[in-house]
């Protein structure tokens, strides 16, 4: 029987040695793989392919934004790698939303595709520097309503904005939450967390979990201990 492992785990390591120690110890049953920046820019698409050929769902984070063209031909060469999951910046409006909505469309397996809202890192002060007055939960539901009308499967928010999210946008938006944060773990530099237990009761589809497991000790022992936390919060596993 297939799985859908709610945890995402942010590989964000500076080589694919240290990411393969830990991929290793994994299982596609057990979690989710995300690549971001970091490693995308290292190790390049071959080794996001071989991710995929493991069967894991990956979540290319490369948070596409640039003008329409740009990011339509991006997402169709982030679909061509197998992938489970793209993504884009919402600030990057609607006709680019939209263009990259018709270019998934077009690829024939079609992954998930989510826009990035506020991030997590920032909070109402990194807003007021950009001149944004808003609350941060106003502009994320404001930018969720805007990729909603685009078309776009679900958005990256944080679990803080997950239950409204949940009720303005209903049950089949999917809401994609980094900042996640086990109750004794450092925030780093998040802003907007809340404990895996918590991210899932608010509404979260998929928790994306980085430094707390991937700098743990025993990287392994942590996402176990994530597992048994949300095991018995509905379908979570
Ligand atoms: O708003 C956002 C969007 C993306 N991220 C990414 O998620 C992980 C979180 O890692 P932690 O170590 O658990 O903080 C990281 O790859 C970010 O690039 C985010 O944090 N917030």
């Amino acid at each position: 029987m297939t799985s859908d492992p709610k945890i995402i785990v942010a590989l964000d390591y500076a080589t694919t040695e240290a990411a393969s120690a830990l991929v290793a110890r994994l299982d596609p049953q057990l979690c989710k793989l995300k690549v971001g920046k970091e490693l995308f820019t290292a190790a390049g698409p071959a080794w996001v392919e071989h991710l995929v050929g493991q069967g894991y769902g990956v979540f290319l984070d490369l948070k596409f934004h640039d003008i329409p063209h740009t990011v339509a031909q991006a997402c169709k060469a982030a679909a061509a790698l197998g992938v489970w999951m793209v993504n884009v910046h919402a600030l990057g409006g609607r006709a680019m939303m939209s263009a990259a909505r018709e270019a998934i469309d077009a690829t024939p397996n079609r992954p998930k595709l989510i826009a990035v809202t506020v991030l997590t890192s920032m909070g109402a002060n990194d807003l007021a520097d950009l001149g944004i007055s808003e609350a941060p939960q106003q502009l994320v539901r404001r930018l969720a309503g805007l990729a909603h009308s685009c078309h776009l499967d679900g958005v990256v928010c944080s679990a803080q904005e997950a239950a409204v999210l949940r009720q303005e946008q209903g049950p089949d938006f999917c809401l994609v939450t980094p900042g996640i944060r086990p109750a004794s773990a450092a925030k780093d530099d998040q802003n907007r967390v809340m404990t895996p237990a918590e991210a899932l009761r608010a509404g979260s589809n998929y928790l994306v979990i980085g430094r707390p497991i991937t700098q743990a000790p025993d990287p392994l022992q942590a996402l176990q201990a994530i597992r048994q936390e949300i095991a018995t919060i509905g379908d979570s596993k």
